[in-house]
């Protein structure tokens, strides 16, 4: 589905991305995490050539992404949907409108790019509020309209940029419940970038450990955060124990638990 082999960027003398290979198979959910600066967002970036990488191959479902004239790279990235940090949204227009936007710049019908804006809304939950301006909804629901702009080209392959990273702590479970679901269904790959813990423990079906421009472990989320064999893994391990140790005093000295 997805195949890096031997990617590498690097800005002037800092290299960003060094020797990074990776596969995710068909309907696969991975996540990558590690620390900040460490290349995560610069690597995803090159998936669709948003950054273009110095050298490496990317294949997206048989096709070198990487070899692409823009003719061709502007075919393939309707199969591969991006999320970002940042929505994007035209706030003025509705949320249909805003999933329909790119489908009719891509010359789909008004009727049948309203028909696939409402089906997309539907799978993260929006149907009742496609009429309301996007500016005037919350961060959380406009981050859904994201996705649903993302989904709504039914991609073979979703890539996500930190989608929960600007969000209000309270509004960032609404996200990861809509990506949570997208993951069970398989309806797509997903990469995923990501600080939330939880998520990757309970949603990813590999776990890949990146520092300092390259992978330093991947494996099943039991193995790579109880078994580390990496400093990074070793560093999360600690923190998901510190994590639920600090939770559960926390709420028993509330009586909350
Ligand atoms: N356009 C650029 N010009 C120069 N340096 C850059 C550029 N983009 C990224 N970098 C540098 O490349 C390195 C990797 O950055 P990147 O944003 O990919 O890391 P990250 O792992 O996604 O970090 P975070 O978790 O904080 O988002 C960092 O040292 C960053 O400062």
């Amino acid at each position: 589905m997805l195949t890096i082999e031997n990617l590498y960027k690097s800005f002037g003398k800092l290299v960003a991305v060094n020797d990074f290979n990776l596969h995710v198979k068909e309907g696969e959910t991975a996540v990558l995490m590690g620390p900040s600066g460490c290349g995560k967002s610069t690597m995803i970036r090159m998936i669709n050539r948003l950054i273009e990488p110095d050298s490496g191959t990317i294949c997206v479902s048989g096709t070198e992404v990487t070899k692409l004239d823009l003719e061709g790279l502007r075919r393939v990235r309707k199969r591969i949907g991006f999320v970002f940090q940042q929505f994007n949204l035209v706030g003025r227009l509705t949320a249909v409108e805003n999933v329909m936007l790119g489908l009719v710049m891509d010359g789909i019908p008004r009727d049948a790019a309203y028909d696939k804006a409402m089906k997309a809304l539907e799978k993260v939950g929006l149907e009742k509020r496609a009429q309301h301006k996007s500016a005037e909804m919350s961060g959380g629901q406009q981050q859904r309209v994201g996705i649903a702009r993302a989904l709504a080209f039914e991609p073979d392959l979703m890539l996500w940029d930190e989608p929960t990273a600007s969000l209000d702590p309270i509004l960032v479970r609404e996200v990861l419940v809509i990506m949570e679901d997208l993951a069970k269904y398989r309806a797509s790959s997903m990469l995923v970038v990501t600080h939330e813990i939880s998520f990757a423990i309970h949603v990813a079906d590999r776990i890949v450990l990146m520092d300092k421009g390259s992978i330093v472990e991947e494996g099943m989320p039991e193995d790579v955060f109880g078994h580390p064999a990496s400093h990074i893994g070793q560093q999360y391990k600690e923190l998901i124990e510190y994590q639920q140790i600090t939770n559960a005093r926390t709420l028993n000295s509330k009586n909350i638990a």
